[in-house]
């Protein structure tokens, strides 16, 4: 893996990814702030303090900020206590908040800053796979509430990206693992090279060390990075990234949010491919890839019958329903994605059949 800092441009900022980089954070917080907050699970506090000693040498007066885990950060209660302390502190407009953690917590951290002030600058420091492909890049912020995941947020673009190569080898595996699902999503919807350079390994694809680890990072990024600089506030292709994401949000919250993100996504990924099969007749080889390729990485392919009542019941208040109509990302082949209104519950149905049989 490099050591040297790569640059790519994303609407706007910029996504540093490297290992052994921070001191790149300073320069992506910027001159204008005085206060800077960082948010980051109470768990983590040896990759906090980096970062604030970083801050703090940088001439920044750095308040700390410690947050509830992963998913429990993302209620409102926890942003309530955040934007309490933020006017306890007079922080200001030209005040900064940097996310240091997992998706989980830079969602919450983002939300925070899209909404303090009516929106205050955010730089995010991922320090999960997923954070790193996926959460951290995009402006996408949010929290969930009991009704379904993330139905609370708000587009707020980060001044800047840090992804530091450096955090990952604490990751525990299954976390790493989780993080595939949206290097693979990235693979299916737009990037299939994604996916031959998983396959050609799969064991070294689950681990930091692997030989592609900082390619499959950076192609991940870059295809959403590409997607988002379209449609940022998903009018409409940004939908594209959902896929997989219709039903594996319904199975976070059957699970009261318990459930990892991407192993969600990974078989809302295989109930698609299923779908689009019964929808409009797509290859069953997309099936059979969908199911190996997430299945050598040790992400779950299956997800049992009796949930399917409920499951169906929470997807209708998916951000892509339209009405009463339930709208998914299919592919029609590989890398084409489409955006297709399903509003026939027994093909819905017959699709999770083969999801749980
Ligand atoms: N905003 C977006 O566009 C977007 C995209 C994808 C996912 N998400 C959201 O991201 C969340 C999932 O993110 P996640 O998979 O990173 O989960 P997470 O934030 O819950 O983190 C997973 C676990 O890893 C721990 N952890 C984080 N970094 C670590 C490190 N370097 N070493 C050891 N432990 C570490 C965390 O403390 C946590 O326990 C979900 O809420 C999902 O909805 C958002
Ligand atoms: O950035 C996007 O757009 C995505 O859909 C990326 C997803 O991987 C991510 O999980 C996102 O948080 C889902 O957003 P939501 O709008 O369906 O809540
Ligand atoms: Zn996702």
């Amino acid at each position: 893996m490099g050591t040297a800092p790569s640059p790519a441009e994303n609407h706007g900022y910029h996504v540093v990814v490297g290992s052994g980089i921070l001191s790149e954070l300073p320069s992506l917080v910027g001159p204008r702030a005085r206060q800077v907050a960082v948010i980051h699970p109470d768990t983590l506090p040896e990759l906090a303090r980096p970062v604030c000693h970083a801050l703090r040498a940088a001439g920044y007066v750095v308040t700390s900020l410690d947050v509830p885990d992963g998913e429990r950060a993302k209620k409102i209660s926890v942003a309530t206590r955040l934007w309490e302390q933020l006017g306890a502190a007079d922080f200001t407009r030209t005040d900064a908040i940097v996310g240091v953690g997992g998706g989980a917590t830079t969602d919450l951290a983002g939300f925070v800053a899209a909404t303090w002030l009516r929106g205050v600058p955010v730089v995010l420091v991922p320090t999960t796979m997923l954070g790193m492909v996926d959460a951290a890049v995009g402006g996408k912020t949010g929290i969930n509430t009991d009704a379904g995941k993330n139905l609370v947020g708000a587009f707020h673009a980060p001044s800047g990206v840090l992804c530091d190569l450096a955090t990952l080898p604490s990751l525990p595996r299954a976390e790493y693992v989780s993080g595939l699902a949206e290097v693979i999503k990235a693979g299916f919807i737009s990037d299939p090279r994604i996916l031959e350079l998983v396959e050609a390994d799969p064991h070294a694809a689950t681990t930091p060390d692997g030989r592609y680890t900082r390619t499959l990072i950076e192609r991940a990024i870059a295809v959403k990075a590409s997607v988002v600089s379209t449609d940022f506030r998903e009018s409409d292709h940004r939908e594209i990234l959902n896929y997989g994401h219709t039903l594996g949000h319904a199975i976070e919250r059957a699970e009261d949010y318990t459930f990892r993100h991407g192993y969600a996504v990974a078989i809302g990924m295989v109930f698609a491919a299923e779908l689009a099969q019964l929808h409009h007749g797509a290859d069953p080889a997309l099936a059979r890839r969908t199911r190996e390729i997430l299945g050598g990485v040790g992400l779950p392919t299956t997800y049992p019958a009796a949930a399917w009542p409920e499951l169906l019941r929470t997807m209708r208040r998916d951000k892509k329903a339209r009405g009463a109509t339930l709208r998914f990302v299919l592919l029609e082949d590989l890398a084409r994605p489409a955006r297709c209104a399903v509003p026939d519950e027994a093909m819905l149905a017959a699709a999770y059949q083969r999801v749980s049989g």
